[in-house]
């Protein structure tokens, strides 16, 4: 036990329960948990199959290289949530304060007039059908699109090269980052983005709705822009005057990430008979949250396996953001970093693959994934279905045991291996490039929808040389968002700071370790990995 005052039970002895969501990108989910942050409610809204009305596919929507989702969808999700919620028996009453998070980059554009109609919509009615007219663009950029090539240039030359932005804002310039996204639309769309009152992250597009005004964006999310001091937790005004006119004010004045912005709206109070204190703490990225839910301490390393695949860690210190990968300020230590590598073929790919040569089941993906040994008999794969992030490119890529290219393998399995090995090679491979400390020394935590796997996560056991650890809840967004909740208000209430960690200590979630490192398979992957690394680089020579 920790000798830190337990400032949640000294501040809030009454019964307490904190509520968490999570705007991901195939789904709305939420738990709430207790006093003692133990898990009572889980709920989730699928975008495709429980609101078909808006014809996404995995929650999006494809023009190209333009990647959308329709911004009244995810507030309908929201209606279809909180009636789930009640259903489980949940009192919300009994709810002290919600945080959330949502999928990073993504933007919301609300138009002129909506902050007087925030404050005031109707208890009896639907969220989405009083928002529906509140957008001045209906269909929101989102981290998939890959679109803005031309603006990401722009800003990297003016700003004096990619490394310059990086070190200023975490990151080089970025398709997804919402700087850019929003340059295009000022350039494709002035009349639209000069009807724009407030631009929103996805995260506090949905805090904005709970808390009836417009809520800030806090500094982790704030990270994924390209527009975001790091150093100095602010905007930098040449960045923001490089894509927009205007900006600082449609953007609001960004605030640390536990910070408690006031009490739940009218609207809530009334419909759900939420307890008028109930408090809002500011929501943030669904990484960033992770981070937070996963309690990740300096030293291990998290994978997230969701739409996209995620590597990242804690940084104490001064950060060192380089061309690959990002930096953001950390969620829950406003004087620490985060480093993070994002995939973005992930779960899509893989269940692709899964369609086609497994007959569209996990079982039987596992059973190819059995009868293959760890190696692959020397077969290496690499598919990128969308241009992908880490690194940039696209095209299905696969190599025989002479690192000959070839058209196809001949055996289901081989291919299915090849995918998988392939996809945590890369997570390998980038992780060292970036500096991050792989091996028997470190943890692996995993979350999202693919860490229910423990075929993959064997393989990922034996790529990292690693024990994996799972948590008892995949879902480890809403989690921290739950346990920001508790911790934003504890801070509010006590009037001091104590940080997340120690906040958490007598509380921490759950871990089991799931797969150990097989030491052959470990040793195997060491020389796979500089294969695949050298294989990588020529791809990416000759394209
Ligand atoms: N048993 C499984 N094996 C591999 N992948 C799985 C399994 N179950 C679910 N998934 C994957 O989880 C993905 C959803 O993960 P999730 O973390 O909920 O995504 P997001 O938060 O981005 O909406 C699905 O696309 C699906 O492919
Ligand atoms: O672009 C990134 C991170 O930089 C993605 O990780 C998004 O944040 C989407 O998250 P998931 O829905 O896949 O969890």
């Amino acid at each position: 036990m920790s000798d830190v005052p337990d400032i949640l039970s000294e501040t809030i002895p009454r019964k307490s329960y904190f509520l968490g969501l999570d705007f991901s990108t195939q789904q709305l989910k939420a738990v709430v948990v207790d006093e003692k942050l133990e898990v009572l409610h889980e709920a989730a809204v699928n975008f495709d199959r429980n609101l078909p009305e808006y014809r996404t596919s995995g929650g999006v929507k494809k023009n190209g290289s333009t990647v959308t989702a329709p911004t009244v969808m995810w507030v309908k999700a929201l209606d279809l949530l909180m009636d789930q919620l009640k259903i489980t028996g949940l009192d919300f009453q009994d709810i002290s304060a919600i945080s959330g998070s949502g999928q990073q980059h993504g933007s919301v554009y609300w138009r002129k007039g909506v902050q007087n109609l925030l404050p005031t919509l109707d208890p009896t009615k639907f969220l989405f059908l009083q928002l529906a007219n509140c957008f001045s663009i209906q269909d929101s950029p989102v981290w998939m699109d890959s679109s803005t090539h031309s603006y990401c240039e722009t800003m990297e030359k003016k700003l004096g090269g990619p490394q310059r932005l990086a070190d200023l804002t975490g990151s080089r310039a970025y398709e997804r980052f919402t700087g850019h996204q929003i340059a295009k639309i000022v350039s494709e769309k002035a009349e639209l983005y000069f009807n724009t009152e407030r631009i929103s992250l996805v995260s506090s597009f949905a805090c904005s709705v709970f808390l009836g005004c417009y809520s800030p964006i806090d500094w982790s999310d704030a990270s994924g822009m390209n527009l975001f001091d790091i150093t100095l937790k602010d905007w930098d005004s040449q960045c923001l005057h490089m894509c927009a006119p205007d900006l600082k004010e449609k953007l609001g004045e960004p605030v640390a990430t536990h910070t408690c912005l006031g009490p739940i709206s009218n609207y809530f109070v009334e419909r759900y008979s939420f307890d008028p204190s109930c408090q809002v703490v500011v929501f943030t990225g669904d990484n960033p949250a992770s981070l937070a839910g996963m309690c990740l301490e300096p030293g291990d390393v998290a994978i997230s396996l969701g739409t996209s695949d995620t590597v990242f860690l804690w940084l104490s210190g001064k950060p060192t953001p380089s061309l690959e990968g990002h930096v953001f300020c950390n969620p829950v230590d406003p004087e620490a970093y985060m480093a993070l590598l994002c995939f973005k073929n992930g779960s899509l790919t893989r269940e692709r693959i899964r369609d086609v040569f497994a007959h569209r089941s996990w079982d039987e993906f596992d059973a190819l994934l059995a009868c293959t040994p760890p190696g692959n008999h020397g077969h290496i794969g690499m598919y990128y279905d969308e241009q992908e992030i880490t690194p940039k490119t696209q095209g299905t890529f696969r190599f025989n045991a002479f690192d000959q290219k070839v058209n196809t393998f001949e055996e289901a399995a081989t291919e299915v291996r090849a995918l998988v090995e392939g996809q945590l090679l890369a997570k390998r491979v980038h992780a060292e490039q970036l500096g991050f400390n792989i091996g028997e020394s470190c943890r692996v935590f995993v979350t999202g929808g693919a860490s229910n796997n423990r075929s993959i996560l064997q393989i990922l056991a034996d790529v990292f040389n690693a024990d994996v650890f799972t948590q008892d809840t995949a879902n480890s967004s809403c989690l921290g968002s739950a346990y920001r909740a508790a911790h934003g208000l504890a801070l509010k209430e006590s009037g001091m700071f104590i940080p997340f960690n120690e906040f958490m200590a007598n509380r921490r979630p759950n871990f089991t370790l799931l797969c150990r490192p097989r030491v052959e398979a470990a040793k195997l992957y060491d020389s796979m990995a500089a294969r695949y690394a050298t294989l990588e680089s020529s791809i990416l020579t000759h394209q």
